[in-house]
């Protein structure tokens, strides 16, 4: 294979068609940031439009602004945008909550379908908020309910006639593996098994085709992919044949058919609305507008296309560049298996991660020896991994890693 340099990757930014795209993000100056797949960049038009939201919507119309600026319709029409990004309709997605509130709601809901059916299955590699949520649920329901554990790759050969429903993160954190959400659709439905997938490392980062894969549940996160700011609410969606079939436990008023008339008995909404809870956080969707808003005019197609070849591009050059280096790769090399991101185990790689952040390379590190580089294919330029895999082959080079100060864990890592 011939050797990659500077000017090829370069070359690749030049004829890139969503370089223009960087624009609509505030990336600090000489910093490479591979973390977009665990907090996204600061959108350009959101400090702005907060301070607008703040100073005139808040600041002027106090609470008027329930209704003068369609706060109470946040949910969803932001809601709306994350349907275009899934592959659902615009009435199955809302915006609410955080992610894993939002697995409780909808494995609750999904359990209520199946019953005689005791099973939660998931897999060993799934977020672990995820299988916290459905473990507590096990708990509280308290009917031989249990969340079963296999690995990923038994997923499909254990899907049954015990299992109720079968939830899993479409992307695994860790690796960047990607299940085949159209074939774990497919067999679950014909053994009468409900699906529940986290979007968390998909919204946004690929193309998801919820309705098209006959999807029954999903949730996601706003603050990965979706350039939401820290802690941003949360998505669900549920497929339209569920819509009025299914309730949630969390009884909030904004899931009531008529909050404002104050009834003493809870009835719940039509359709998605029920899956609301209490009132929505307007500033924190406020910045998700924004987040969402720099997906405006963009394929996801195009996404995908780059995603892909940034993490190849990155295989590639550390294979080229950091060979002997301690290195393994742990994402799949074939990209139609693989999310937008590439993780490498390395006996030190806490360290190496600090070595790297130290010198403007900004990625993450997952227990017990993996560092993660996401790639978001908005702002990420070519030339940011030749840049990345430069300084990891120096970092890895010299000393500075073994520095103890690099060593010693941070309360988030
Ligand atoms: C797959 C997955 N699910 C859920 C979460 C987090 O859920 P929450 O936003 O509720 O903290 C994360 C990351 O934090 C995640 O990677
Ligand atoms: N949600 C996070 C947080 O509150 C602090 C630090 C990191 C996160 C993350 O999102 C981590 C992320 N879900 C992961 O893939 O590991």
């Amino acid at each position: 294979m011939t050797m990659l340099d500077r000017a090829q990757c370069a070359a690749l930014d030049a004829k890139d068609p969503l370089a223009f795209a960087r624009a609509r993000f505030d990336v600090p100056e000489g910093l490479v940031y591979l973390d977009g797949n665990s907090l996204g960049a600061l959108p350009r038009a959101t400090a702005d439009h907060l301070s607008a939201v703040v100073r005139n919507q808040w600041g002027q119309d106090l609470i008027t602004g329930w209704n003068k600026h369609g706060w109470v319709d946040l949910p969803r029409r932001l809601g709306a945008k994350i349907a275009r990004l899934t592959g659902a309709d615009q009435d199955e997605v809302v915006v609410c909550d955080s992610t894993s509130l939002n697995v409780f709601k909808l494995l609750s809901a999904a359990l209520a379908l199946q019953p005689g059916r005791r099973v939660i299955l998931s897999d060993t590699g799934n977020f672990p908020t995820d299988l916290y949520m459905a473990q507590g649920l096990a708990d509280l329901l308290g009917r031989d309910h249990r969340l079963e554990l296999v690995t990923p790759e038994a997923v499909a050969g254990r899907i049954g006639p015990d299992v109720a429903v079968v939830m899993l993160t479409e992307i695994d954190y860790r690796t960047g593996r990607r299940h085949d959400m159209a074939a774990i659709n497919r067999l679950a439905k014909a053994a009468g098994v409900l699906t529940l997938w986290d979007l968390a490392h998909s919204a946004g980062a690929l193309p998801v085709d919820l309705n098209g894969t006959g999807a029954d549940f999903a949730i996601g996160c706003g603050y990965k992919y979706l350039n939401g700011g820290p802690g941003a609410p949360a998505f669900l969606f549920v497929a339209k044949r569920w819509l009025n079939e299914t309730r949630q436990p969390l009884f909030g008023w904004f899931g009531h058919a008529a909050p404002f008339a104050f009834e003493t008995a809870y009835q719940p909404k039509a359709g998605i609305d029920r899956f609301l809870v209490g009132t929505p956080p307007v500033l924190s969707m406020a910045a998700l507008e924004c987040g969402l808003a720099t997906f405006d005019d963009i394929d996801l197609i195009e996404i995908r296309r780059k995603s892909l070849a940034l993490g190849d591009l990155m295989i590639r050059l550390v294979a080229q560049e950091c060979a002997g280096a301690g290195l393994t790769l742990a994402s799949p090399t074939d990209g139609g298996q693989r999310g937008s991101q590439v993780s490498y185990a390395h006996d030190c790689g806490y360290a190496v991660m600090q070595a790297l952040i130290a010198r403007g390379v900004i990625g993450d590190f997952r227990a017990p020896n993996l560092m993660r580089f996401g790639f978001t294919p908005l702002y990420v330029r070519y030339q940011d991994i030749w840049e990345a895999v430069a300084i990891l082959k120096a970092v890895l080079a010299g000393a500075e890693w073994r520095r103890p100060e690099f060593s010693q864990r941070a309360a988030v890592t």
